[in-house]
């Protein structure tokens, strides 16, 4: 069904129950996996891998060639497939945990050497891969968006070593659970809509990533060279790049630990780029958090981290004169900070307001370094808010303060917290005069697991 031109291994989904299939998939705990969706994650043997060029590392050699699926089922239709799709995944939404089992059990049977590629636990990688198809459904008629999402997906799991070969074996049985868990709406028609769909989604994250290795690493090594608690459980660490990390300010990176290899999870940067190429994130520990626990609590100067690409559209956009409103909810004040030194290096004045939000002055973390710039550029003003005790700025919560203050119509929004403060406080700011397209924050699926 699926093929590729060059070395792909023709694979063969099987259409019976996997034998042993349920202990290859799960093996419990708590949700593990990167901060981003993805369905690969590296070989042990890649994290190793040495520079192909001075410049960039490249984690695989060169693609073998456009992957196609066998030209019976012809090209993707975005109208009459999409139909069929969307029928398929609202069949199987509620039962999604059942298929996604199915899915990674037939694949690791079927395709034992690749379950090495994952971390040990899957929960959250479950429903990782059903929240992707689900967002591609979801864009399926939206080219221009649908090729962006996919081009970052794609550009995103050269850090886990995904190749060109893997797809065809997630696509065998990608189709073989959907055969068999979406009884009502599967037929011949939804089948080719499937796999036509699946091929182009491949051939887009493929094509990204294949040229993504021609101007990037997969993945940067990064040694922490200064590890700062700030409370008992938030800790600011500061890390050297094995080689030059281009970014701009407010865009959040991949973190992946010695401790937890595979595990990958998203932190904003909280500096813009600076001249000694250092990179600094504010992490707090969250209850039984692998990732930000490792980070808080183990980390420690002459410790090497993994960093995979810069990703994040909460950027400065210097066509514009209009002023910066920011709100930083707890760690989340971390990007706000770096757009703040953005607007600084740039060197042109524009009124930024900074709403720094907290359950009480305590968990102000950041509000001295925060006070130290207001200090140093008139343009910016910082507001503290706490929603309990006592505090030497507004209280209540970050949204409501915000909504108090104003006005904000000639404001770019920029927000950055928990997700239901993001939620909370786009609806403030649309509230306040700001149109939805000048609003930016990082997507709230990612923050889902991000910081975990
Ligand atoms: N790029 C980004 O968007 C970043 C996001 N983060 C995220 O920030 C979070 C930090 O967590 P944590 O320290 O526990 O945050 P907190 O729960 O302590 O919340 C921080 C602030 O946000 C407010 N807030 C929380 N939920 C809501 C809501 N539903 N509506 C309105 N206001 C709300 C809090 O008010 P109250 O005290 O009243 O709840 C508080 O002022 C993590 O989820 C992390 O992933 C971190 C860094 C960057």
């Amino acid at each position: 069904m699926f093929e590729a031109r060059q070395t792909m291994a023709s694979t063969s989904a099987g259409d019976g129950t996997p034998q042993g299939a349920a202990a290859g998939a799960a093996t419990g705990g708590r949700g593990a996996g990167g901060g981003e969706w993805s369905w690969f994650a590296p070989p042990e043997e890649e994290r190793v891998a040495p520079p192909s060029s001075p410049g960039a590392r490249a984690a695989s050699p060169p693609a073998p060639g456009p992957y196609v699926a066998n030209p019976d089922y012809g090209r993707f239709d975005p109208g009459s497939d999409a139909v069929l799709i969307r029928r398929t995944l609202e069949e199987i939404e509620p039962i999604s945990q059942a298929v996604t089992s199915y899915f990674y059990a037939l694949l690791f049977v079927e395709h034992p050497r690749l379950r090495e590629l994952f971390p040990a636990s899957m929960d959250a990688q479950r429903d990782r891969l059903f929240r992707a198809l689900l967002t591609a459904a979801r864009l399926i008629d939206d080219e221009r968006v649908l090729v962006e999402y996919l081009s970052h997906l794609g550009r995103g799991h050269r850090k886990y070593g995904t190749r060109p070969e893997h797809y065809p074996a997630v696509g065998e049985c990608l189709i073989a659970a959907l055969t068999r868990y979406a009884v009502r709406t599967w037929s011949e028609e939804a089948e080719a809509a499937w796999v036509r769909a699946y091929t182009a989604i491949s051939q887009i994250m493929i094509d990204a990533a294949a040229e993504d290795e021609r101007r990037a690493p997969a993945w940067w090594h990064a040694e922490v060279v200064s590890h700062e608690m700030r409370t008992a459980d938030i800790a600011v660490i500061t890390v050297r790049p094995d080689q030059p990390y281009p970014f701009l300010a407010g865009q959040y990176a991949a973190v992946e630990t010695p401790w937890w290899p595979k595990v990958w999870r998203n932190y904003s940067l909280a500096c813009a780029p600076r001249t000694d190429g250092l990179l600094v994130f504010h992490v707090k520990a969250v209850p039984a958090g692998w990732v930000s626990g490792a980070l808080v609590h183990r980390a420690r100067p002459g410790d090497v981290l993994r960093l995979g690409p810069p990703a994040g559209t909460m950027t400065v956009d210097h066509s514009r004169d209009s002023g910066l409103l920011c709100l930083g909810g707890s760690t989340g004040i971390a990007p706000i900070k770096a757009l703040v030194e953005e607007v600084a290096r740039y060197g042109r004045a524009r009124p930024v307001e900074v709403f720094y939000g907290a359950r009480s002055s305590h968990d102000l973390y950041d509000l001295d370094t925060m006070r130290e710039m207001e200090r140093r550029h008139p343009w910016l003003s910082v507001r503290p808010v706490v929603s309990e005790g006592p505090s030497d700025g507004l209280t209540g919560r970050l949204p409501d303060a915000v909504r108090r203050c104003g006005p904000w119509h000639a404001y770019d929004g920029y927000l950055s917290g928990p997700p239901g403060m993001i939620r909370s406080g786009v609806d403030a700011l649309v509230g306040a005069g700001i149109p939805s397209d000048r609003i930016r924050h990082d997507s709230l699926d990612d923050l889902a697991v991000a910081g975990s």
